[in-house]
């Protein structure tokens, strides 16, 4: 199954970027040691499903990525796919900011052919690894033919989940993530609304903060955010989006200097919708020029922030993108 088939011919690309998954317990802690044959080793399937091209992209823990690490997987993920014989992709990654790379990986994603991230809760040399498994699942998923069309996928502990609307649950359970919707995944626009068909960028993008608020937080934090430069804010507000009248008043002065601010909320499950008032409510962080993003999240809704500045679109582009993500 494994080999290193040329470009032209049916294959599965694998892209390892290091993760527990790849991870050997060393003295100073766990950190990334294995490259993509040896992932692809330790799965050991022997059957006759098409070859797998393997990309050792990075080997770092998922943690300690930056931006440009996220773009470079989505770049490698679209130069996997340039090629028509690919199946697929799979993507090896760490858990912590899986669900931040893969959901990028789904903003851009502009074909059916499916693309999987999986990755482990256990380091490769444990007893129980479940890395094999979890990698197992995303090569068998990504030759099923009901996973195309679907969006960027996660494979881990036993579940496929798209990318949208995906969070990390658990820092321990093998089952680590969840959809911010129960019942169902968060809707993506169709193919034909998608507003990131260009390429995938290279080079700086915008920077984006985020901030989750909380009973005595600081508007300093927003106006020091602002006086660095940030082109976007993503507020993890309490409740349904609500927070101090005076962090609206910050809001305001920012979206006046231009700052795209968009609000969403520390809760984990439900949609946030502009119900209260009161001064901090998010009708009033609306009304003050902030996006409510119903259902992506801050570390979700921060990546489509920087990707959608990042390509240029205005306010009305933007505000439609997160509307356009729904239940
Ligand atoms: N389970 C993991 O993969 C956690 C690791 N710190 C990472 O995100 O790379």
């Amino acid at each position: 199954m494994t080999g290193t088939p040329p470009t032209g011919t049916p294959a599965i690309v694998l892209i390892s970027t290091g993760g527990t998954i790849a991870a050997h317990r060393t003295a100073d802690g766990a950190v990334p040691a294995l490259g993509s044959v040896e992932l692809l080793t330790a799965v050991g399937t022997t059957d006759t499903g098409p070859a797998i091209r393997t990309v050792d992209l990075m080997s770092v823990d998922s943690s300690a990525m930056t931006v440009a690490d996220q773009f470079a997987v989505v770049r490698a993920i679209a130069d996997a796919l340039a090629d028509p014989a690919v199946r697929g992709v799979v993507v090896t990654h760490g858990t912590d900011t899986m669900e931040e790379t893969a959901f990028l990986a789904d903003l851009y994603a502009t074909d059916d052919r499916p693309v999987v991230f999986t990755g482990a809760m256990l380091p490769s040399d444990s007893p129980e690894a479940d890395g094999p498994t979890n990698l197992g699942a995303a090569l068998a998923a990504v030759v099923d033919p009901t996973t195309r069309g679907r969006g960027v996928l996660v494979a881990m502990g036993g579940r496929l989940l798209p990318a949208c609307g995906l969070f990390k649950v658990s820092t321990t359970d093998l089952a680590a993530f969840d959809t911010v919707q129960a019942g169902g995944p968060v809707d993506r626009p169709p193919l034909s609304h998608r507003v990131l068909t260009g390429p995938v960028p290279i080079g700086r993008t915008a920077r984006v903060d985020a901030f989750t608020l909380y009973p005595g937080v600081s508007p300093g934090l927003i106006a020091a955010s602002v006086a660095q430069n940030a082109a976007g804010l993503v507020l993890a507000a309490t409740g349904a989006g609500n927070t101090h009248p005076d962090i609206t008043a910050e809001v305001a002065l920012a979206v006046q200097r231009g700052v795209i601010v968009v609000v969403t909320s520390r809760v984990p499950y439900g949609e946030v919708s502009a119900t209260y008032g009161g001064g901090g409510g998010a009708v009033d962080l609306r009304r003050a020029g902030a996006i409510v993003s119903p259902w992506l999240r801050a570390p979700q809704a921060r990546m489509a922030l920087i990707a959608l500045v990042t390509a240029g679109h205005d306010l009305d582009v933007i505000t439609d993108f997160f509307v356009a993500h729904h239940s």
